[in-house]
């Protein structure tokens, strides 16, 4: 069959890993879309260019240099793209630890290519490789769920997998027939079967990389929309379309309770201390606000210091769990100073707690309410929880 003869195969390949090379530099030059990662791809699928090519161009060459070129080549393929696969999920995998797998593996394929035992150099640039694949799996399995969606997450995983896989089956393969690698060697070309598995992958590694780019960068434009870029809390837009789809689910009988919240003094920490120590100010009580709230709670900020907290009662809880909840967040604020540049400022702010109204669509009434309950705590001496008396009920 045509379609199945190795030199086409290897030619889309060639063609592949041009036009990809091109896209991930076009991406990385003119879009500025994770620059250095784009350009650790096109390295990917130049390197693999370079040492796959199109078996016409190798065929006249020393079976030494073209067998160096596709064992360094993999194994250099396989390094940056493990760079870049690191640099795209901003993990914490270590620069050495590619450098160390890699360098092993090269070392191990110099020395089985220096002498006559190209079994050496095939091995240890299989398990180099394989190293390699599953350090990408486990970076990636680490992110998703976390970092990553999960459908990103698994997309991503399949190719690395696969590659895994394949190192190990060529392994086995090694070290059950040791004379499969001088057979190769002597031959100038790949089998159809190994050089189509090998487009495949390189073909799903690719698109699924890009998808996880454009759902990087899909995020990134959530985020700039919906979050406060100085405390990463909702802006003011994303908190009133969350109040306005709370309040839907009021009628339905999903209640939720509402904590203002205003830092206390704020001014003096600007006045004092710089814009800076202010901007520190606010990213520190948001810090400590998140991490005391559940998942399911929202915090925004409304503006300047003043936040809002909207907080989804479980059935048969009332305002006075809300009323704790504002209380854990004050008392999280006040037992963590703000360390900044060798100063401890210690901090405080004041809530206001209320129930929103069933019917009021926009969520204004609940919203007037606790800003009350806030200006109340104010007067009272800040620092502390004041909460509204349910309309129509006793507190
Ligand atoms: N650093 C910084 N300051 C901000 C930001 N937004 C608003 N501010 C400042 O926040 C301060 C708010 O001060 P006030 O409304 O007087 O409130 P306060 O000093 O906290 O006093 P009380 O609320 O009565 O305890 C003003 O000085 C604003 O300039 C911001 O994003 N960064």
């Amino acid at each position: 069959m045509d379609f199945l003869d190795v030199s086409t195969i290897l030619q889309v390949s060639a063609l592949f890993n041009l036009m990809a090379a091109l896209a991930w530099l076009v991406l990385a030059q003119s879009f500025r879309i994770a620059p250095r990662a784009s350009r650790l791809m096109a390295a990917v699928h130049l390197t693999r260019l370079l040492t796959q090519g199109c078996t016409e161009c190798m065929a006249g060459w020393p079976a030494l240099l073209r067998d160096s070129l596709t064992e360094f080549g993999l194994l250099g393929c396989l390094a940056l793209l493990l760079l870049a696969v690191r640099r795209m999920l901003r993990s914490r995998q270590r620069a050495h630890d590619v450098a160390w797998v890699s360098g092993l593996g090269a070392l191990g394929i110099a020395v089985g290519l220096s002498q006559p035992a190209t079994v050496i150099a095939a091995l240890s640039s299989t398990a180099a490789a394989t190293v390699l694949a599953a350090l990408a799996t486990r970076e990636v399995v680490r992110c998703a769920g976390s970092e990553l969606s999960r459908t990103v997450g698994a997309l991503t995983t399949l190719p690395f997998i696969a590659m895994v896989l394949m190192g190990l089956a060529h392994g086995a393969e090694l070290l059950t027939d040791p004379g499969w690698a001088a057979r190769s060697m002597a031959s100038t070309s790949p089998s159809a079967a190994r050089a189509s598995l090998w487009l495949l992958i390189t073909v799903s590694t690719t698109l699924s990389l890009i998808a996880l780019m454009i759902w990087r960068v899909v995020t990134r434009i959530q985020h700039l929309t919906y979050r406060d870029p100085l405390t990463g809390a909702l802006n003011r837009r994303a908190f009133e379309q969350a109040l306005e789809s709370a309040q839907a689910q009021l009628q339905r009988g999903h209640g939720f309770a509402l904590a203002m919240i205003d830092i206390d003094h704020f001014k003096r920490i600007n006045d004092q201390h710089g814009h800076q120590a202010g901007d520190a100010a606010l990213q520190h009580c948001v810090r400590i606000w998140q991490a005391n709230l559940r998942e399911v709670d929202r915090l925004g900020r409304l503006g300047g210091e003043e936040f809002c907290a909207l907080l989804p009662l479980a059935p048969g809880s009332d305002l006075s769990s809300a009323a704790a909840v504002a209380e854990r967040l004050r008392t999280g604020l006040a037992a963590q100073p703000l360390r900044w540049r060798g100063l401890t400022m210690p901090l405080s702010a004041s809530f206001g707690v209320a129930l929103p109204v069933v019917g009021d669509a926009q969520g204004e009434i609940g919203l007037v309410r606790a800003d009350a309950e806030l200006y109340r705590a104010k007067t009272e001496g800040r620092n502390r929880v004041c909460v509204a008396t349910p309309l129509g009920g006793t507190p």
